[in-house]
C-alpha cells in the first residue's frame, strides 16, 4: 500500500461491509445486509438514476448507448465477427444494468444450476437456489412450487397484445413448439410471452425495488460518482477500498471495511478492479507494474456471452411498432401510458420467447429465440425501420466459446481489453446456423403468412450453411449477458477465483458477488440468476 493510501485508509470512515457496485447483485446485497443491522457502504461509479429514460421501459433505447448511464465497452473484432468490434454496453448508475436492460425475467433451466453444483459448487443446485429465486419475486400466477409471491421484485405479464404476436405463437405451435404458460416453472421449452420486471408501466430496477427502500435505514450509505480504483489489503486481508470521482481521478479517497469488501461491479468491471488491486494472472499484473497480492490466473478468463442474430421480415396487412413510434401515433401511445392503459411505452424490447432444440435428439432446448413486431435498421438496436417489420432473434443457450477481460494499463479510468471470441468454437457456429434456420422457418409459418411480405435479413440469397454463418459473422450482436470472469469453483480448480461461498481464494475478507462468479452460462438472459446470486450470498455472509 502506498504512503498516501495508508494515511487515507487510516483516516477513512469505516463500515462493516463495503459493496462496490449497485447493480443486479449489489443492490439486493445492500438491502439484505443492512436489514440485519450491519453498517453498509455502497460505492457506485455512475450517477444517480434520475433520468426518466431509466424508469420508462421504452427509454431503454435512449439509455443503452448513452455514456452517462452505460459503460460503452466493446469486444475486439475477430475474423469470426468479420473484423467488427461488437458493442457490449453495461449499466453505470444506481441499479447497474437493471436500469438499462431489456426487462426480461428468465431464470434458466434446473439443469443449469445442477451443473454448477456438479462442478464442485456445493450449495448451488437447483433445489438449493430455488428458494432464493422465490423469496425475491412477487408474481401472480404459476405454480407455488416454483413461484414467489411476497418478494420485492414484481414479475408481470404483458398487457399489450399485437396480432403479429398471436400469429407468431400460433405458427410456432403449428410447427410443433408447444405454448408454455410459465417458462420459469417446471419446464422451459415452448413459446409464449416473456415475463417482465415492469410494474404499472414502470421499470423495476434493483435500485427501485431493493436499494432505495433500504436507503431509509441509517446504517446504509450509498455514494454515487464513487469509482473504486483499488481494493486495499493488509497482507492478504482486504481492509477497504480506494475510490475517486470519475471526473477528478487525482482526488483518491478511501473507505474501510471492518468485516468484508464485496466486489459487485459486473463481469467486465469486476475482473478489471481485481486486476488493478493485484489479484489476477501474475504476468499481466507485472507487465503493468502492479504488485501481485495473489496470482489468480482465472481473473478475467472464462468470459461468456450470448451472441445473437436477427432475422428480419417486411410486414404487410398490419402496422408494427415501427409506425407506432412516429408522429401522432407516438403521442397517442404516450397519452395511453400516462392514463395507465396498455402502451408501447411500457414494453420490453422483446415480447415473445421460444426455447427450442437445434436438433431433435436433444432432451432440452439449446436455443433461445425472441420475437417482436418491430425491426431495426440493418438489424442493430437503435433506429427502427421506416417500413413495417418484424424480427425473430436467436442465440445459443450455452456457447462453448470463451474470452478474456484484461487491463490495458494501471490507469483505473481506462477501459479494459475485451476479447469475447464469439463463434470461435465450431460447435457454436453449427448451433447458431441451425438457430437462424429455425427463426426463419418460424417467420414463414402458415399463421404468419397473411403478414409476411418478404425477408429483409439475411435475405433470399443467403441459403447455404456457410452463407448463413457469414451472415452471423457480419450481423451478430451481443445480448449483453457477459458473465464468468471470476468464476466460482473449489480449491484445486486453477481457474476458479472464488469458492462456493464466493470468497476469493487465498484472500481474507473479500468476496465477489455478481455475474462474474457464474461457473457456466445459464440457459437464459442472466439477470434473474445474478439477482439470485446476490440474494443467496447475503445468507452465505450472515452464516459465516
Ligand atoms: C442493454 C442490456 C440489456 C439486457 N437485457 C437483459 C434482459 O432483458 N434480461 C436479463 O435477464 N438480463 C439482461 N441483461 C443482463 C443483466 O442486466 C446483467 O447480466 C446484470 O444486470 C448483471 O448484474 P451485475 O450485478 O453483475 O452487474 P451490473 O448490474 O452491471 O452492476 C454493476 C454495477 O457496478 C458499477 N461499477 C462498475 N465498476 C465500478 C467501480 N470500479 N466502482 C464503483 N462501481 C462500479 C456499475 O456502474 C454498475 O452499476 C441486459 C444487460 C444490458 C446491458
Amino acid at each position: 500500500m502506498s504512503q498516501a493510501t495508508q494515511s487515507s485508509i487510516r483516516d477513512a470512515d469505516s463500515f462493516d461491509y463495503v459493496i462496490v457496485g449497485s447493480g443486479a447483485a449489489g443492490s439486493i446485497l445492500a438491502n439484505r445486509l443492512s436489514a440485519g443491522g450491519a453498517t453498509v457502504c455502497v460505492l457506485e461509479a455512475g450517477p444517480p438514476d434520475h433520468s426518466p429514460y431509466l424508469h420508462i421501459p421504452a427509454g431503454f433505447i435512449k439509455a443503452v448507448f448513452n455514456k452517462k448511464y452505460a459503460w460503452q465497452f466493446s469486444s475486439e473484432g475477430t475474423a469470426q465477427t468479420n473484423g467488427r468490434r461488437v458493442p457490449i454496453p453495461q449499466g453505470r448508475t444506481l441499479g447497474g444494468s437493471t436500469s438499462i436492460n431489456g426487462l426480461v425475467y428468465n431464470r434458466g433451466q434446473a439443469a443449469d444450476f445442477d451443473h454448477w453444483a456438479a462442478l464442485g459448487n456445493t450449495g448451488w443446485s437447483y433445489e438449493d437456489v430455488l428458494p432464493y429465486f422465490k423469496s425475491m419475486e412477487r408474481r401472480v400466477g404459476g405454480d407455488d412450487r416454483y413461484r414467489g409471491r411476497k418478494g420485492e421484485l414484481p414479475v408481470t405479464d404483458i398487457d399489450w397484445i399485437h396480432p403479429l404476436c398471436e400469429a407468431f405463437i400460433a405458427g410456432a405451435v403449428e410447427q410443433g413448439i408447444p405454448r408454455n404458460p410459465d417458462y420459469n416453472g417446471a419446464e422451459q421449452a415452448g413459446v409464449g410471452y416473456f415475463q417482465r420486471t415492469i410494474d404499472r408501466g414502470w421499470r423495476m430496477s434493483t435500485a427501485k425495488c431493493f436499494l432505495k427502500p433500504a436507503m431509509a435505514r441509517k446504517n446504509l450509505e450509498v455514494r454515487t460518482y464513487a469509482q473504486a480504483t483499488r481494493v486495499l489489503f493488509e497482507g492478504c486481508k482486504a481492509v477497504g477500498v480506494a475510490y475517486c470521482h470519475p471526473a477528478h481521478p487525482s482526488q483518491v479517497r478511501a473507505v474501510r471495511a471492518r468485516r468484508e469488501v464485496i466486489v459487485s461491479c459486473g463481469a467486465i468491471n469486476t475482473p478489471k478492479l481485481l486486476q488493478l488491486s493485484g489479484l489476477g494472472p501474475a504476468d499481466l499484473l507485472r507487465q503493468h507494474n502492479i504488485e501481485v497480492v495473489r496470482d489468480l490466473p482465472g481473473v478475467g478468463e472464462n468470459l461468456s456471452d450470448h451472441y445473437s442474430v436477427r432475422v428480419v421480415a417486411r410486414v404487410k396487412n398490419s402496422q408494427t411498432m415501427n409506425q407506432l413510434v412516429k408522429g401522432l401515433s407516438l403521442a397517442g401511445q404516450i397519452s395511453r401510458w400516462l392514463m395507465k392503459r396498455p402502451s408501447i411505452m411500457a414494453l420490453s424490447p422483446s415480447l415473445l420467447h421460444y426455447f427450442w432444440k437445434s436438433t431433435p435428439e436433444l432432451t432440452a432446448p439449446d436455443l433461445q429465440g425472441v420475437f417482436t413486431p418491430a425491426s431495426y435498421k440493418e438489424g442493430y438496436v437503435g433506429m427502427l425501420d421506416d417500413f413495417p417489420g418484424m424480427t425473430a432473434g436467436v442465440w445459443q443457450h450455452r456457447p462453448e466459446s470463451r474470452g478474456q477481460v484484461r487491463i490495458r494499463s494501471a490507469d483505473p479510468l481506462q477501459d479494459p481489453l475485451i476479447l469475447a471470441n464469439y463463434l470461435e468454437h465450431e460447435g457454436d457456429q453449427r448451433t447458431l446456423v441451425r438457430g437462424i434456420r429455425l427463426a426463419r422457418q418460424l417467420l414463414r409459418s402458415q399463421a404468419l403468412a397473411q403478414y409476411f411480405d418478404s425477408e429483409v435479413l439475411p435475405g433470399p440469397l443467403c441459403e447455404s450453411d456457410s452463407e448463413l454463418l457469414d451472415f452471423a459473422r457480419r450481423y451478430g450482436v451481443s445480448s449483453y449477458h457477459v458473465n464468468g470472469t471470476a468464476r466460482m469453483g473449489p480449491a484445486g480448480d486453477t481457474y476458479a477465483v472464488v469458492d462456493p461461498q464466493l470468497r476469493v481464494h487465498g484472500i481474507q475478507n473479500l468476496r465477489v458477488i455478481d455475474s462474474s462468479v457464474m461457473p457456466a452460462m445459464p440457459s437464459a438472459n442472466i439477470c434473474a440468476a445474478t439477482m439470485m446470486i446476490g440474494n443467496k450470498a447475503a445468507d452465505l455472509i450472515k452464516q459465516s
